[in-house]
């Protein structure tokens, strides 16, 4: 059987969407995680980034950095009265953090469910803080917990211009939808 042409497809798929109403995750959409010193300091790196990379998402910024108070105060800024904090940001700024900024979609949901409970004691086995570290006050990674934690995160690590736009060649069906 000869296949459709490619716009009578599209106009299908259009008109489908439209009438079902379905949603269709965006594969634009983005998050904020981070290496934490302790990563860094146990070359974890590369092994955090595979997680994302073997999953299929796309890396669109990455930085090594030392993080500031001031970055840090305004990065976990919810956390400012906790008992822990203090700790916190001894922890934080003790060495480089690997800053990434990764798309693809559902992206901030997945990424949390890979990276796994705050507490590594209560993550499942298979996430990243599961498998790679012990205690909730060196757990590793940092990933944001919501859509608009994530823009907010991404506004403040990084300036637009250290965001490159490209293309997945391997992903063209997808990031069609
Ligand atoms: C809740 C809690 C957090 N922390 C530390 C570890 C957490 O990674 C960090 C922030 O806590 P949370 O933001 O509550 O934990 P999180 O899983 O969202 O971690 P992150 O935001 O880094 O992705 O504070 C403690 O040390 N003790 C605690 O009781
Ligand atoms: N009870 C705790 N004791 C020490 N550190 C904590 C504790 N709870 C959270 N943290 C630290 O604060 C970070 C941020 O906390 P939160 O945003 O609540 O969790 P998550 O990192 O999972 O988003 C955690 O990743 C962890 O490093
Ligand atoms: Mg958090």
């Amino acid at each position: 059987m000869e296949s459709l042409p490619l716009y009578v497809t599209s106009i299908v798929l259009w008109l489908t969407k439209e009438l079902f109403q379905i949603s269709v995750p965006s594969a634009k959409e983005r998050t904020f995680i981070a290496v934490k010193p302790d990563g860094v300091q146990r070359r974890l790196v590369g092994q955090v980034i595979h997680r994302f990379e073997r999953r299929g998402f796309k890396l669109v910024g990455l930085k090594l950095l030392q993080v500031s108070k001031n970055l840090l105060s305004q990065h976990y800024c919810q956390l400012t009265k906790k008992p822990f904090y203090p700790d916190l940001v001894e922890y934080m700024t003790s060495g480089p953090v690997v800053a990434m900024v990764w798309e693809g979609p559902n992206i901030v949901q997945t990424c949390r469910m890979m990276v796994g409970h705050t507490n590594p004691a209560e993550a499942h086995a298979g996430t990243i803080r599961a498998d790679f570290s012990l205690h909730v006050s060196r757990n590793v990674v940092h990933a944001s917990d919501s859509l608009e934690g994530a823009q907010r995160e991404i506004m403040l690590w990084f300036d637009g211009h250290d965001l490159l736009k490209w293309d997945c060649i391997d992903q063209s069906v997808t990031s069609e939808l």
